[in-house]
């Protein structure tokens, strides 16, 4: 079996119900993609979001608690994102990271919650800018993958985004080796982690616009990307969709 390719969204804090109108164009023009197409848009607007996808365009949650239910206010489970029409959650992304001190730890408590409840999980490692500076990045990718995969990840229920800290939202990009660098650690990692290594849909994220897609798509073990701002767009993110189609 050889990586299903993804081109995963991820709109962060934007959108609105009117936003969805954009999952209706993805899913009306690329209905016969031969990739997946995930949305993850806030959590308010992941069950409505499912409804407009019409099974074209998958839809995922940006986070989830760890725990199945209980007392943890403003916080959303694995479950609840199921039943609200989600296949998929982000975890570990470095914003979430940052502005919510998650630790690897803790993702991959994360994690096992979304494969418990039948969710793909988009696991996130990424890099500083520093920390590549100071020649770490191969560490950190390494210690992160091994702290964030839970015992019980497969290649259908889990999924790796490698997103540069420093170059989301930046219009930077690492250069084509220091991707494939990278993805060619992060496949031979995971086969101890998470096994079938090679079946694994690893993505590249950070500044991917519909100008750089095809190159990066073109990238040995690039199977898709986690885009940001220009998936908030059918026409920016249709694009992208293209070009992985066609890598
Ligand atoms: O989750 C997506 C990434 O953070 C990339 O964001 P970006 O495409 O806006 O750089």
């Amino acid at each position: 079996m050889a990586p299903r390719k993804l081109a995963a969204g991820n709109w962060k804090m934007n959108g609105i119900l009117a936003s969805l109108d954009e999952i209706d164009a993805l899913a009306l023009a690329h209905e016969n993609a031969g990739c997946d197409i995930l949305i993850c848009p806030p959590a308010l607007l992941v069950q409505p979001a499912a409804w407009h996808g019409k099974q074209i365009v998958a839809i995922g949650g940006q986070d989830c608690h760890a725990n199945a239910s209980g007392a943890h206010t403003g916080d959303i489970s694995a479950a609840q994102l199921k039943d609200a029409g989600a296949e998929y959650v982000i975890l570990g992304h470095s914003e979430r990271r940052a502005d919510h001190n998650e630790t690897d730890a803790q993702i991959a408590a994360k994690a096992a919650a979304a494969h418990a409840a039948d969710l793909i999980a988009i696991i996130c490692v990424g890099e500083t800018e520093a920390q590549r500076d100071a020649g770490e990045t191969l560490d950190i990718i390494a210690r992160q993958l091994a702290g964030s995969i839970p015992a019980g990840s497969t290649a259908a229920n889990t999924v790796i985004a490698y997103e540069p800290v420093w170059a989301i939202g930046t219009g930077r990009t690492p250069t084509n080796d220091q991707i494939a660098e990278v993805h060619a650690l992060m496949r031979d990692r995971l086969e101890s982690l998470v096994g079938s290594a090679g079946d694994v849909t690893l993505l590249y994220g950070g500044s991917v616009k519909p100008g750089n897609a095809a190159e990066i798509f073109a990238l040995p073990n690039v199977n898709g990307a986690l885009v940001g701002g220009a998936s908030l767009t059918a026409s920016d993110f249709g694009a992208i969709i293209t070009a992985l189609d066609a890598a």
